[in-house]
């Protein structure tokens, strides 16, 4: 008895286990459908941004096209029906007419097929264009593509979804938008002739026909478009790994890395498989039901017109007669049934707007939470995090201990009290750092490898915010106040006056040549104008792999000297040229009054600058005068007030205000 109890309560648990199972399945797919649903109406809104826009206008006509082939189709359909009656009766001239406006029917509707194919057509790529360019707005919007390909990292492939998920999608809605939205009328209209030949029985057979594969199409979608969304995802990553061996081919040779990297290649190449397999799977029992569907109904006609022929409805006719009404009423059912069908076939390429828009609509989610954030704590107008006002009368400390007012000259910027670590990490590479950079004044920043130098660039910048104290950037960024020379060169699309310019345009900044080629001339890049015939000439070059990387450093200085700014922060920009050149570069920049914050592990970049700051890897700082040589130990706890040296051709000034030794220790 106690077992048959046991029994029956594991019985029981196991059915509570499958109730709250299918239950929590059916909570996720309607959680999983409204997210859909919401992200799909969103999207919707920019395809549509009004009612008089383009695509709204391209629709409406699309619309009224598909109407009109409609009246078409249902004349081409009794065209047999017509023939049955001519050919019954041998009626020739019966017979002419009705081949001459058969002929001018079907090539009606030839013309408007290819009309509708041509419009939905422009309508995809205008679509595309405007989801596009919405997408690009907010993502190259301030540092915002930064933040979702490097910080965020919650979404993944974000350049595939601009690129080739927007494409499928407004491709497919194109296609299937207009047969969906002209199904209720065209169903409607057969409905009421299906009733008028076969009685109720035609349209309710139809009517329940549909239903019941609506239903089993509805629970075979939503793993599809599960499926839909993982395959893209994949796809994503497979192409990026062939893009990484693209990119970087050289260095993977130098290795002899084709082994390994065909490992891994595959290895990305059989997560891709595997979800495509799973997905075949499931579109085998979507194609089942839909084929099912399709053949069905093909049948499901004569059934229902079965009824009236066999109740005796049509005895009265002559068989010439009953041939062309069971051909006109054939066409009334198949023709109905085939809107229903045509309703069931449009399940696949929904499956893939359904996945392709979750995948976009995610990925402006992501976008729209960071810019959010960034609004709420970053000021784009100063740069700055927090929202930290200047005071007049804030202070520094200067090298004899008192305090001067910091706006008596005008720094690039000034942290204060600064700790940073990588974002999203409890790491700190620094701690309480006071700083500036002071016009004239040139920094070196210094350091062991992976101790925080590029982040203190990073911070800077703004592309990391610090975990705590103030960054205030007093000099706009950008190429008249403060420009960047990142350790791995930018090098955009275009031509070589494209590269100069940068990252200005033509129309922002007076093109002159006569500067561009004496610089590139002092950086010994003359030849490249050779090579490419000119400034403006565009050979639609991958940069990275036609010059070496010293050319690609001297190219980032022709840009610093063309554009002159009064700061520039240069990260290692110089590691990969000789130190001939080196030198060149750097007193070319001191005699252009260009101050500079340089990251660098050579020593012989020492001579350019006036104070060093230095990190100790563990979060301790030290700043101090390069010309003493001694830029203390991590936990050196200060220094003396050491000034910058009258050698290093600054006026007295500017040392007096910045030449301040600091120094801080965990200790
Ligand atoms: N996006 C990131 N997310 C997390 N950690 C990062 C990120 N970028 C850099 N780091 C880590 O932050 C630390 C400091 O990096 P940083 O680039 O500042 O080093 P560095 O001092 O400039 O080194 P090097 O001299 O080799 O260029 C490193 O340990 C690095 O791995």
């Amino acid at each position: 008895m106690s077992h048959f109890n046991s029994r029956a309560r594991g019985e029981q648990t196991t059915l509570y286990g499958a109730c709250a199972a299918t239950a929590a399945m059916v909570h996720a797919q309607v959680k999983f459908d409204l997210t859909f649903f919401k992200r799909f109406l969103k999207l919707c809104r920019w395809m549509f941004p009004s009612l008089c826009s383009k695509a709204a206008v391209m629709t409406l006509f699309l619309l009224l096209l598909s109407l009109l082939e409609q009246v078409v189709i249902y004349n081409i359909g009794l065209i047999a029906s017509k023939y049955f009656k001519v050919l019954g009766t041998k009626d020739r001239q019966g017979f002419t007419t009705h081949t001459i406006i058969s002929v001018v029917l079907i090539i009606a509707e030839a013309f408007l097929k290819s009309c509708i194919t041509y419009v939905a057509s422009m309508l995809h790529i205008t679509w595309r264009q405007s989801l596009c360019t919405r997408l690009h707005h907010t993502y190259f919007c301030n540092i915002l593509y930064y933040h979702v390909n490097v910080v965020d990292n919650t979404v993944d492939n974000p350049d595939q979804r601009m690129t080739q998920d927007v494409d499928k999608m407004t491709d497919t809605f194109s296609k299937v938008f207009v047969p969906i939205i002209i199904s209720p009328f065209k169903i409607g209209y057969y409905m009421y002739q299906a009733s008028i030949a076969t009685g109720y029985i035609g349209p309710v057979s139809v009517l329940c026909f549909f239903m019941v594969f609506s239903l089993i199409n509805k629970f075979l979608m939503t793993p599809v478009v599960h499926y839909v969304y993982k395959q893209e995802r994949r796809e994503g990553d497979f192409r990026f790994k062939h893009m990484q061996i693209r990119t970087y081919a050289e260095s993977a040779a130098f290795y002899r890395a084709g082994q390994v990297e065909e490992v891994k290649t595959n290895q990305k190449l059989d997560q891709l498989i595997g979800t495509q397999r799973r997905l075949i799977h499931w579109n085998f029992a979507l194609n089942f039901s839909i084929n099912t569907a399709d053949y069905l109904g093909s049948i499901l006609s004569y059934i229902a017109l079965a009824f009236p022929i066999f109740l005796g409805r049509y005895d009265n006719l002559a068989p010439a007669d009953l041939s062309a009404l069971i051909s006109k009423n054939a066409f009334v059912c198949i023709y109905l049934i085939n809107c229903f069908t045509t309703l069931i076939d449009q399940a696949k390429d929904v499956t893939d707007v359904a996945g392709c828009a979750h995948r976009i609509g995610q990925l402006t989610e992501v976008m729209g939470r960071i810019k959010a954030d960034q609004e709420d704590t970053y000021d784009f107008a100063s740069g700055t995090y927090s929202s930290f006002e200047l005071s007049p009368r804030h202070l520094w400390p200067d090298d004899s201990g008192s305090y001067q007012e910091m706006h008596a000259t005008e720094p690039a910027f000034h942290m204060d009290g600064v700790t940073y670590g990588p974002p999203k990490s409890s790491t700190v590479l620094c701690r309480d750092l006071s700083v500036q950079l002071q016009t004239g004044v040139n920094v070196l920043v210094t350091g062991d490898s992976g101790c925080g130098k590029t982040s203190l660039l990073r911070v800077i910048s703004g592309l990391w915010r610090p975990s705590k104290g103030r960054v205030n950037k007093l000099v706009a960024q950008g190429p008249s106040g403060v420009l960047y020379l990142p350790q791995k060169p930018y090098l955009t699309n275009g031509s070589l006056r494209d590269q100069i310019l940068f990252p200005c345009t033509e129309a922002e900044v007076v093109p002159d040549d006569d500067k561009m080629h004496e610089y590139l001339s002092l950086v010994g890049l003359d030849q490249l104008l050779e090579r490419l015939g000119g400034l403006d000439v565009d050979l639609d070059w991958n940069w990275y792999d036609e010059l070496s990387p010293g050319e690609m450093q001297r190219l980032s200085f022709v840009r610093l000297f063309f554009h002159k700014p009064r700061f520039a922060m240069l990260d290692e920009a110089t590691s990969q040229v000789s130190q001939e050149m080196e030198s060149l570069l750097y007193n070319t920049c001191t005699g252009m009054h260009i101050t500079l914050l340089s990251v660098g592990h050579r020593d012989s970049i020492r001579q350019f600058h006036h104070m060093m700051l230095h990190f100790d890897g563990t979060g301790s700082w030290t700043l101090t005068p390069t010309h003493s040589g001694d830029h203390g130990d991590s936990g050196s706890g200060g220094g003396d007030g050491g000034v910058v040296s009258e050698g290093a051709g600054l006026d007295s000034q500017h040392v007096q205000l910045s030449g301040v030794q600091a120094s801080h220790s965990e200790s």
